[in-house]
């Protein structure tokens, strides 16, 4: 009864997915140019052919690549993936007239994708010179094959897993053999909690699941397990759902020893892989001769002209004969090499019967092994089910489910794993959880331990507390000693970028970030490959791969979920979102979270506004961790160096003129090693002294404690003395001081107020503190604003450096929030007054007219309630003619507000390239998206906050945009032959 309710309901889940599927397709080919496809990481465009070769059992092999010229080294970001059915198109679109051929996905990288083609088209040639567009197919076989084994299951009366079926529905108690088997294991490193779920996969008769968080050694204990198995005489069919899984898993047994055999086709497995594939060893068999015989004379046939009339006949008839010949040969061949495989290996789906499989008897396997099965269909896992009477199921639930397209029947279950489900049903009783894990320093691990694994997890000594300093040829740098990383972009106006399309975020302050974070890392040493940037949102990797690639090829740049089941030394993650309504959307879809983070072995960096991601609780559980066992910056502390293209908060461009820094600026914690060129900080604060400029500096081990105490008691006095000598100017440090003598140093000016510059590098490096420049006298400022007015606010009682680290983060925290709400009311002022303060910032600032749309936002909460007056009236004034340098005509009726910097211009300034703004014109135009269609399966909630006017306004825009760019370029006519 439960297998019938299940099959129905699953079916019925499969079509809605599959109808999902198709009306996508069509709202593609309908509405959406090929750009947008691109965009939505289904369609590569105008890709040159870089080289093409005869691989794979006779197959052509092109490589695609973008084009050079342009100056495009990578690929844009894409969900293609190997074994993806793909056509390839002449550039005059991608309809089915100008299709070229189809293939399949071998292999893809940042700078190319390489593709085996089916058979081309008669009289089609791959042009050298050509440019053709890559789209992703659509593909039904796998829902036919699913559909299939759900039929097949509900029909199931005899066969191998008569006994299996009811266990995994409910119906019979999962049960163990009563006397448990002596046996070796293979690996003798095997921790605990391996040997526990290789001994109980063994004891037990119909299911045993295997529940391995990252880096516990899942695949090390399928292996052992498969060996044990084998070792028995057990013949096993392991599947996983992805290629790369399954690939994984024939490497390491093939190293074992074992006799495995991989089904599939050759052009998705890897190169390594090749050799165990049914293809290859077909190729060694004994009948390989005959066969390959039999295949030269088809070819020889095939090959005499095909006009001479009667002799047509007798061809056919040849031919027909020679393949009949050839498949009798291939099945008993193929048969052969299956029986005396032990371990027969393939996705999914490619374990169907309509394969190689079809020439085993049904009773063949006595064990289906599953790996990675949370990230599988369920449907998907019974194609192999269906021949066992024993299985193993491995993974982690708590990483990413399948990806489903109908967001409908996801929520109705279509997205709960069979792993999920059987935990639901049966508790913990069926499973063992591996709890060593092998990958992550403590410090990244513990949160992950305790928000998604019920605090079980402990990291094995041997990385522990590793750190990327611990690696050959890196320093000793502050990025490099911690393994939390923390750089909060609240309150610094680093907004997303505003797209009316959930699945669609960037955030190009936090790109500017991650690059500065990312210089930081590799001065230090570390090495590019050893990073990964990792972003949630397609767009946002795009921009970071823009922005990085070129400087660094070998940086993986990737989604979080192109990034499921790997690992790197460090890992840099940039969470996009950072918007006044708080919204997160995709974010909130806590196991994307988690497997972002535990991908890092070292050291994860998080970029992200703690204002916006706090409203959500697992993601607040990740900064709060952060920010109490590792280092928290913000990001005004990188954003000196990237204010110029960015945005207009130096206020002494916008010549408000005042002393107040803002209030936000916080104390930088330069660290030894890294300090920047240029870098001042002018400003200090009695609410700084109060504490919250601590917590840059946050993880303080006890002894170390006291040292620095006794060296800040030092440093500070020779400091308080330079302070009371009027006579003197400035404080020269020597340059013995280490880094972490500037450090204080730098933490100690920022209580007193003093400026301080380092200058030089490495061991010539040395630290200079002064007196403020003289600043002119401003009112008293808001207690929100506290600031440095006062050279001196000095000499009250400091607290000492070390503070309660959560309270320093609530106060951070609360204070973010204020300026927040005065940034929010400022904002409603200058509306009421139509008035736009950017402009006139950007207008000073390094005479390149160029500022982003939050900077006027910005702009307004820099400047002191006081003199907000006085901006307004100029702001105005300034508002009413064109923004562009020197440029006096008026905008205030023929004006034309540009979107990317939110000023006014002329109409003959108006248009982005002319002003300044081409840059975001042309990012912007790509990154356009339709609001339709779903990219990701994930919890991601539309932003529908986008007001329609400013949607349509925008999309009018970009498709002016779009067209003058098109019109610009001289497409390249191709002739086609047909
Ligand atoms: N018992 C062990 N002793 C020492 N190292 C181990 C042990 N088990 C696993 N490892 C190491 O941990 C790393 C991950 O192991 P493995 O490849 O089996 O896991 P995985 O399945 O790829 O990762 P995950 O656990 O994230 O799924 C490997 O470097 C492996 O050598
Ligand atoms: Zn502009
Ligand atoms: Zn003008």
């Amino acid at each position: 009864m439960a297998v019938e309710t299940f099959v129905s309901k699953t079916l019925e889940l499969l079509q809605e997915e599959r109808e999902a599927e198709i009306e996508e397709t069509k709202i593609w080919q309908e509405n959406i140019s090929l750009k947008d496809l691109q965009n939505k990481g289904v369609c590569l465009l105008k890709l040159q052919i870089g080289s093409q070769s005869t691989g794979l059992y006779g197959r052509t092999v092109i490589v695609l690549e973008p084009r050079k010229h342009l100056g495009f080294s990578s690929l844009p970001s894409n969900n293609f993936g190997p074994g993806d059915i793909v056509g390839i198109y002449d550039p005059s679109g991608c309809s089915a007239a100008s299709q070229v051929c189809t293939g399949i996905v071998i292999r893809i990288s940042q700078a190319s994708v390489s593709v085996a083609v089916d058979d081309l088209k008669d009289g089609a040639s791959f042009d050298s010179d050509g440019l053709y567009n890559l789209l992703k197919l659509a593909n039904d076989v796998t829902y036919k094959r699913m559909k299939r084994a759900l039929n097949a299951l509900n029909g199931y009366r005899t066969g191998p897993a008569s006994c299996l079926i009811p266990v995994l529905f409910g119906d019979a108690q999962p049960s163990s053999h009563s006397q448990s088997n002596e046996f070796e294991f293979f690996n003798s490193k095997l921790d605990d909690s391996q040997r526990e779920a290789v001994s109980f996969a063994l004891s037990q008769r119909e299911l045993a699941v295997v529940h391995g968080p990252p880096g516990t050694g899942k695949t090390t204990t399928v292996v052992e397990i498969i060996l044990q198995a084998v070792k028995q005489g057990q013949k096993v069919l392991c599947c996983a759902p992805s290629n790369v899984a399954v690939d994984n898993l024939v490497e390491r047994l093939a190293r074992c020893k074992a006799k495995v055999l991989r089904l599939g086709h050759p052009a998705r497995l890897l190169e390594s892989i090749q050799k165990h594939s049914l293809d290859a060893i077909l190729a060694q068999s004994d009948n390989a001769n005959i066969i390959a015989d039999i295949r030269k004379d088809i070819d020889k046939v095939g090959m005499k002209k095909k006009s001479e009339k009667g002799e047509r006949g007798n061809f056919k008839r040849e031919i027909g004969e020679l393949r009949k010949e050839l498949k009798n040969r291939e099945t008993a061949a193929i048969a052969e090499i299956l029986k005396s495989a032990d371990v027969v290996l393939s996705t999914n789906t490619g374990a169907c019967d309509d394969g190689p499989l079809k020439f085993l008897p049904a009773e063949h396997f006595d064990w289906v092994m599953i790996d990675e099965c949370a990230q599988a269909l369920e449907s998907s896992c019974w194609i192999a089910l269906l021949r066992a009477r024993k299985c193993i199921l491995a993974g982690d639930y708590k990483q990413l489910p399948p990806t489903i397209k109908s967001q409908k029947a996801a929520a109705k279950g279509l997205s709960l794993s069979l792993m999920e489900r059987l935990i639901q049903m049966y508790g913990d009783s069926v499973v063992r959880m591996l709890t060593v894990q092998y990958r992550m320093n403590s410090a990244i691990m513990e949160w992950a331990s305790k928000e998604m694994y019920n605090g079980r997890l402990t990291a094995h000594s041997s990385v522990e507390k590793h750190l990327l300093k611990d690696l050959p040829g890196v320093a000793c740098v502050e990025e490099t000693s911690t393994p939390l990383l923390l750089i909060d972009t609240a309150g610094c106006g680093l907004s997303e970028m505003e797209i009316a399309d959930e699945q669609s975020k960037g955030n190009q302050g936090e790109v500017d970030i991650v690059s500065l974070h990312i210089k930081s890392l590799t001065e230090a040493g570390v090495k590019a490959k050893d990073i990964a940037v990792i972003a949630p949102y397609n767009l946002q990797v795009d921009l970071l791969r823009q922005k990085l690639s070129a400087r660094h090829p070998e940086m993986e740049i990737k989604s979080v979920d192109g990034f499921q089941g790997r690992e790197k030394e460090a890992v840099v993650l940039s969470l996009v979102r950072s918007n006044r309504k708080g919204e997160v959307g995709f974010l909130a879809e806590d196991r994307r979270i988690n497997v972002a983070v535990t991908r890092a072995r070292r050291h994860i960096a998080v970029v992200c506004d703690t204002q916006t991601v706090g409203n959500h609780a697992f993601l607040k559980s990740l900064v709060d961790h952060m920010a109490v066992f590792g280092e928290v910056r913000t990001a005004f502390e990188y954003l000196q160096d990237i204010v110029p293209q960015n945005y207009t908060r130096d206020h002494k461009a916008t010549k408000t003129n005042t002393s107040s820094t803002s209030s936000k600026q916080k104390s930088r914690d330069h660290g030894p090693g890294k300090p920047k060129e240029g870098q001042k900080t002018t400003s200090s604060s009695k609410d700084n002294t109060a504490g919250s400029q601590n917590h840059t500096k946050s993880h303080t081990p006890a002894q170390k404690d006291q040292k620095d105490k006794s060296r800040y008691a030092e440093i500070r006095l020779q400091v308080e003395n330079f302070m009371k000598d009027v006579n003197m100017k400035n404080l020269h440090f020597p340059s013995s001081f280490n880094s972490h003598d500037r450090l204080l140093v730098h933490q100690i000016a920022e209580e007193l107020g003093l400026v301080h510059e380092s200058r030089g590098e490495g061991g010539g490096r040395c630290i200079t503190v002064s007196r403020p420049v003289a600043l002119e006298p401003v009112e008293e400022p808001t207690q929100e604003e506290t600031q440095e007015e006062e050279p001196a606010p000095a000499l009250q009682s400091e607290p000492p450096p070390s503070q309660p680290l959560v309270d320093l983060k609530t106060l951070h925290l609360e204070r973010m929030q204020r300026e927040q709400q005065k940034r929010e009311e400022n904002v409603q002022q200058k509306k009421q007054q139509n008035c736009n303060p950017a402009a006139q910032g950007a207008k000073k600032s390094k005479g390149k007219n160029k500022t982003k749309a939050g900077a006027c936002d910005i702009a307004a909460a820099a400047v002191p309630d006081d003199d907000f007056d006085a901006l307004i009236s100029a702001v105005v004034k300034a508002d009413s003619v064109c923004s562009f340098v020197k440029c006096k005509a008026s905008v205030l009726t023929l004006g034309q507000l540009c979107i990317f910097c939110n000023r006014q211009f002329c109409l003959s300034h108006h248009i982005p390239e002319v002003h300044g703004c081409g840059d975001e014109a042309k990012s912007h135009a790509r990154m356009r998206i339709s609001k339709e269609g779903v990219l990701y399966a994930g919890s991601g909630k539309k932003d529908k906050s986008l007001d329609p006017n400013k949607k349509v306004y925008l999309q009018r825009k970009l498709d002016s945009k779009l067209k003058d760019m098109a019109s610009q370029r001289k497409p390249k006519n191709k002739e086609k032959d047909t």
